[in-house]
């Protein structure tokens, strides 16, 4: 890997300290950093180089997935540098083109840069055309942008950003965080079907009924109301994390793709994705907002009570929508998605429901359930086939649950992939501009009803599966969300 200089804009915040310092620490720990690399945090805080390491020590006392070992510790340390940045004022960026140069020469490393924008929305923009004012991405070795989520809030505001950013870098040098598309799991599934040849025939469209996509979460807008009152499980979750699962899931291919390839699938789905209208939407979605309730046997308030939030907001904090890829493969092969806040468990996993074969009733009578695929993605990561099998009086079936489960304490977190793969400049698992636009346009005429309340915002327990209404859309079609 490249030698290089790593400049961390948002240093002292919250992202940093709970995902990037340890993603970076356990890159090191496994020998997959630079040799020589430079780490620049930046951020207002009147820090010091000793003060940051400091802080980086303690969240990694509190996040890693490792334990902090004395050993190597110092030697990791002793690559950031800390240098006191505001984004907003002009001056500071030359300070900081003195200081990463200044850096490169104390470590003799060439002018490779990897600029990761850790920070507000806001900042994004007038952050790349300081970049470029100063000349600090003019350098004559590579440059490479990490842009965090969101990007963007609506259709309109995400290709204003990406026009900025393409003023500076190139496609190719962007890198659009979607941390869904850093978990293990996620990334498997593109060579699953490569790798097993057998689920090639499992994966038989003809044989599959429908796909559910789920993200359930237990917590509550915690302390981010003043982001999530606006966006909305739409916006946090949907647009980004839900419509790239859908494209992950449908992305059947056989053959082993090339990283161009699989952008080029990627967006054919979501061309193929049929919009959701005015007229169609009340049908095919179901929005909802968290009551009070008990999660985990602990009282837990309404979403209207939490602190921050507007006392007559209607935000929704729960999504859930049936798709349909209008393709030749998944062409009349529904996919149900939804998400939520304050849910009864935390699970992220695309469950494959396959057709059963006979009278419905008679299948029933005799203990038969449709045969299911369900990868689990998070919190646990595992594959489970679930079959019927006679009991031991030979009457009646009953399911039993075959299952490939890869727990691991060793098991990289998504940062930690993601962070490597842009040190190398591997854009495979980013979310590629024609995706990240795509989804907009898919979601634009939800954000419009929606902004409008021209669609019921259901109320659900916390605690529960979401409102009644999100088992009403699967019920219509015959089926049933699955929970094993
Ligand atoms: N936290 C999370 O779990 C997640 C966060 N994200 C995204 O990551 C980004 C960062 O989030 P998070 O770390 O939580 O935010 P925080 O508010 O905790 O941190 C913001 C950072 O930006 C810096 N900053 C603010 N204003 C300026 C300025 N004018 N000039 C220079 N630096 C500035 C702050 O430093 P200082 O105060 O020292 O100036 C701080 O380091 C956001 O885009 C967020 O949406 C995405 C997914 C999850
Ligand atoms: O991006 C986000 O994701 C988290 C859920 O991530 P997970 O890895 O724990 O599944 C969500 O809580 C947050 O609201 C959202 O911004």
């Amino acid at each position: 890997m490249d030698n290089m200089t790593f400049v961390l804009f948002g240093a002292t915040g919250d992202l940093a300290k709970r995902k990037i310092y340890p993603a970076l620490y356990n890159l090191y720990r496994e020998g997959r950093m630079p040799e020589k690399i430079s780490v620049v945090g930046l951020g207002r805080r009147e820090y010091t180089d000793s003060k940051l390491q400091s802080v980086i020590k303690e969240a990694l006392e509190s996040f890693s997935r490792r334990e902090v070992e004395p050993s190597g510790l110092e030697e990791f340390l002793e690559k950031f540098r800390y240098c006191i940045f505001d984004a907003t004022k002009p001056e500071s960026y030359d300070k900081l083109h003195q200081f990463i140069k200044d850096r490169e020469s104390e470590l003799d490393i060439p002018d490779n840069r990897l600029f990761y924008l850790s920070v507000a929305p806001t900042l994004i923009k007038t952050i790349t055309e300081g970049l470029h004012e100063s000349g600090i991405s003019s350098n004559a070795g590579w440059k490479r942008l990490m842009v965090e989520k969101p990007f963007g809030s609506d259709l309109v505001t995400a290709r204003d950003l990406n026009k900025k950013l393409k003023e500076v870098f190139t496609e190719d040098e962007i890198f659009r965080i979607d941390h869904y598309l850093g978990k293990p799991m996620v990334q498997k599934l593109e060579s699953l079907v490569h790798a097993n040849p057998m689920l090639k025939a499992l994966l038989d469209h003809d044989q599959i009924s429908n796909v559910q996509i789920t993200a359930s979460e237990t917590v509550g807008v915690g302390t981010r109301a003043a982001y999530y009152d606006q966006a909305g499980a739409i916006r946090d979750m949907v647009q980004n994390h839900l419509l790239q699962l859908v494209m992950m899931t449908a992305l059947y291919n056989p053959d082993k793709m090339s990283t161009s390839e699989i952008e080029a699938e990627k967006r054919g789905i979501m061309e193929s994705l049929k919009p959701i209208t005015k007229e169609n939407m009340e049908e095919n979605v179901v929005r909802g907002q968290y009551a009070a309730g008990q999660i985990e046997g602990q009282a837990v308030p309404a979403y209207l009570e939490e602190a921050g939030v507007a006392e007559d907001s209607n935000n929704d904090t729960f999504f859930a929508a049936r798709l349909e890829i209008d393709n030749e493969n998944w062409r009349g092969i529904p996919f149900y998605i939804r998400t939520g806040k304050r849910m009864k468990k935390k699970s992220t996993r695309i469950v494959v429901e396959f057709k059963c074969d006979g009278d419905e009733e008679a299948l029933k009578d005799d203990g038969i359930e449709p045969n299911l695929l369900i990868i689990e993605i998070n919190p646990n990561e595992s594959m489970t086939l679930k079959i019927n099998i006679k009991n031991q009086s030979e009457e009646k079936f009953e399911p039993e649950y075959i299952t490939f489960s890869n727990v691991s304490a060793t098991q990289p977190e998504a940062y930690e992939l993601l962070l490597h793969d842009a040190m190398q400049g591997n854009e495979t698992f980013f979310a590629h501009w024609k995706e990240v636009e795509l989804s907009w346009k898919w979601v634009q005429p939800l954000l419009d009803e929606f902004e409008k309340d021209g669609l019921p915002l259901y109320k659900y327990p916390a605690g529960s599966d979401g409102p009644e209404e999100a088992h009403h859309l699967l019920k219509e079609d015959g089926h049933q969300w699955w929970y094993v």
